[in-house]
């Protein structure tokens, strides 16, 4: 099996939609999920890099497998329901410790998903969305309670936590994203931002020595999801 280059991780709080956006981009399809169980990765070619995506389960009861998971990590992806305030409240409580164990040079991308069940998203109707209303039996619109300036101002806390200096790390703008698993609005430009971001932390992470991303042949994540989205 191809050994991963750099492992990024998907982190928050259950229900929030990672499994979602995870098939949205590697399988181009919003299926039916069920709450993941454990964790399970897909393996990414991005140029001549192998990068391994894993996806975590937000469930309570799994919490203590987030730092195993992060071990490594060039990138962690934090997600939040921009409909569901104490989702983001939750990264900050919950799940930013989790990330101690990632890379020294690990990059945050803060992920407000399900804009497209919000009031001011953009609707239904593509990979890039459409006319906002969305008609014949959409899910009607839900006030959106987590607005871009609340994913930039814990993008900031984030950097506070790991001492870092803001001007050594990519911008807050560049790193927060409102997406849609169910419409593809802005997924790809997720994940595609990302891997080119991870390219030279890899190449860091080879310079200093052993790589420490999981070893794939050798892993065995506890469970896997339903889906069995395992690559
Ligand atoms: N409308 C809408 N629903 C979404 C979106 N993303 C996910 N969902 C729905 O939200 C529910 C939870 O999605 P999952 O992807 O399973 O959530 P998760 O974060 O993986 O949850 P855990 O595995 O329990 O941590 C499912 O019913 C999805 O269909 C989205 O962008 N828009
Ligand atoms: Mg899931």
């Amino acid at each position: 099996m191809r050994r991963p280059d750099g492992k990024i991780v998907l982190l928050g709080d259950m229900n929030v939609g990672k499994t979602s956006l995870l098939q949205r981009y590697m399988e181009r399809r919003f299926p039916d999920t069920v709450s993941t169980v454990g964790g399970a990765f897909y393996l990414k070619q991005w140029r001549s890099y192998n990068i391994s995506i894993w996806d975590t389960a937000g469930r309570e009861q799994f919490h203590g497998l987030g730092s195993m998971y992060c071990r490594g990590a060039a990138a962690v992806i934090l997600t939040y329901d921009v409909n569901h305030a104490q989702s983001l409240l939750e990264l900050e409580d919950r799940f930013l410790g989790l990330t101690d164990t990632a890379s020294a040079d690990c990059l945050f991308a803060i992920v407000g998903n399900k804009v497209d069940l919000s009031e001011e998203g953009p609707g239904e109707g593509g990979q890039e969305g459409g006319p906002a209303g969305g008609g014949g039996g959409a899910a009607p619109r839900l006030p959106k309670q987590v607005q871009p300036e609340d994913a930039v101002a814990f993008y900031k806390k984030i950097l506070k936590y790991k001492m870092l200096d803001e001007k050594d790390v990519p911008a807050a703008e560049q790193m927060c994203f409102e997406t849609s698993a169910k419409t593809g609005h802005n997924v790809d430009l997720l994940f595609e931002t990302l891997f080119d971001m991870v390219v030279p932390v890899i190449l860091q992470q080879r310079a200093q020595g052993p790589p420490q991303t999981v070893d794939i042949a050798s892993s065995r994540p506890p469970a896997r999801t339903s889906s069995g989205c395992c690559a």
